[in-house]
């Protein structure tokens, strides 16, 4: 490990801050202009800087809120701008980076950490999970004829730019957050969306799906084609529904949308599944889909305690190799959560914890791949049953 020291940067070191994660990113660094924008993205006190003769390395996070199975909020420290400037990468920098970041979040009475990983390599050491998944899918415009049975959804409305700055904000909050994963986007985010819209190469354009009660629902996106002659893509930036009627009205406006070939949307719910809609089920290809967004169990038992769960008790020993007050045996059951002296019947890390606490993956899975370790097998068909959930988990936020 190389001799350096992690501190917390004053305001006037963050654009070097964000300039160093852009360099290791293999971006350009800010301009005076886009710095202005960029600048609104960081919440004071939240930026990390590593320093030997200078700043080498940097990590920040900003507050939100995510939705846990059974639909309470909790408190997430949204990781991002994590980078280590190539010529110290390797020596330990990312670690100390990390395990000061984990402290501060922990000490922050914050529950959760997450991020989006730039590598499936990276996270798991520190305790981070893959704790959604997405899908990809591209669907031919020309193939997908809606059944006649689609309902008609109500009235579809463009808003400029600005508008949308201004009341996506609000809309976005006012819409339900019904599945495990998904995150409240504080004033930190909106900037973020902002620089991206204001310096893509086509309109980002956002339509407005209006119900009986006002807007529910609403689609960004941006069209995109190389030459005049070539096929046009769709991409859908985002997505976002209150109620089905809301969801086949954008559906109906956006395949409606003319000079489409094909409509493109990635990182979407698993099962988001527009081929129903369809005359034709293979309109709809699927392109792949991945890990979203890796959680990290900050305060274990506030953590445990803040999801519901169905079924029946089970013994969880957990290993946490960075904030050991978390390592210990937890009770888990429908009625609460409690640490005990109780024999385990799964020992699992705090990553793998992670990855089953919003029902992505059953534990059983991961006990088949060696990540859980049953004491006792049959307690794997308690552990799938309690963390269940009724729909599969999504963020749909990138940050
Ligand atoms: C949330 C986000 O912002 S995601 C964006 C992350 N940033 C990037 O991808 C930018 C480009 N990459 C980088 O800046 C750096 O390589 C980082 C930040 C990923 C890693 O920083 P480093 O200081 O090199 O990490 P550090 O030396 O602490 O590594 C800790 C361990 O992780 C391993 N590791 C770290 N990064 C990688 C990687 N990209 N690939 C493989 N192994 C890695 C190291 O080998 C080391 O393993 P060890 O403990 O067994 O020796």
């Amino acid at each position: 490990m190389s001799d350096y020291t992690v501190r917390t940067l004053r305001p006037d070191e963050h654009r070097a801050a964000v300039d160093l994660f852009r360099s290791t990113l293999h971006v350009v660094p800010t301009t005076d202009e886009t710095w202005k924008l960029s600048e609104r993205m960081l919440q004071p006190g939240r930026t990390l800087g590593a320093f030997d003769t200078e700043l080498i390395g940097t990590a920040r996070s900003f507050d939100a809120e995510v939705t846990l199975p059974g639909g309470a909020r909790a408190g997430v420290a949204g990781v991002t701008g994590v980078g280590v400037r190539p010529d110290r990468t390797r020596r330990g920098i990312l670690t100390g980076l990390m395990r000061t970041q984990l402290a501060d979040i922990a000490a922050r009475g914050l529950p959760f950490a997450a991020l989006r990983a730039s590598e499936g390599v990276i996270y798991n050491r520190f305790g981070y999970g893959v704790a959604t998944r997405s899908r990809g899918y591209e669907i031919d415009r020309r193939r997908a004829v809606l059944r006649p049975d689609v309902p008609a959804g109500g009235q579809v409305e463009l808003w400029s730019l600005d508008t949308a700055l201004e009341r996506l904000p609000a809309l976005y909050e006012s819409l339900p957050h019904t599945r495990p994963g998904m995150m409240t986007r504080p004033p930190y985010w909106w900037p973020g969306w902002e620089r991206h819209a204001r310096e893509a190469t086509s309109p980002v354009v956002t339509a407005v799906h209006h119900g009986a009660q006002g807007p529910d629902g609403y689609v960004v996106y941006s069209v995109e084609r190389k030459h005049w002659n070539d096929p046009a893509v769709l991409n859908i930036i985002s997505l976002q529904t209150a109620t089905s009627e809301a969801s086949t009205g954008l559906w109906r406006y956006v395949l409606g949308v003319d000079l489409v070939d094909t409509l493109r949307a990635e990182e979407r719910p698993l099962d988001e599944l527009p081929e129903l809609l369809f005359t034709d089920i293979r309109a709809v290809k699927d392109t792949g889909g991945g890990d979203e967004l890796w959680l990290r169990l900050a305060d274990v038992p506030a953590a445990l305690a803040a999801r519901s769960y169905a079924g029946e008790p089970v013994v969880l020993e957990v290993a946490d190799p960075v904030l050991d007050g978390n390592s210990g045996r937890y009770r888990v059951a429908p009625d609460g959560v409690e640490r005990t002296e109780e024999t385990p019947d799964l020992r699992l890390g705090v990553d793998a914890l992670a990855m089953i606490y919003l029902g992505a993956w059953r534990p059983s899975q991961l006990a088949a791949a060696g990540r859980i370790q049953p004491v006792a097998p049959s307690s794997l068909e308690r552990a799938d049953r309690l963390f269940a959930t009724p729909v599969p988990a999504w963020c749909g936020t990138h940050f």
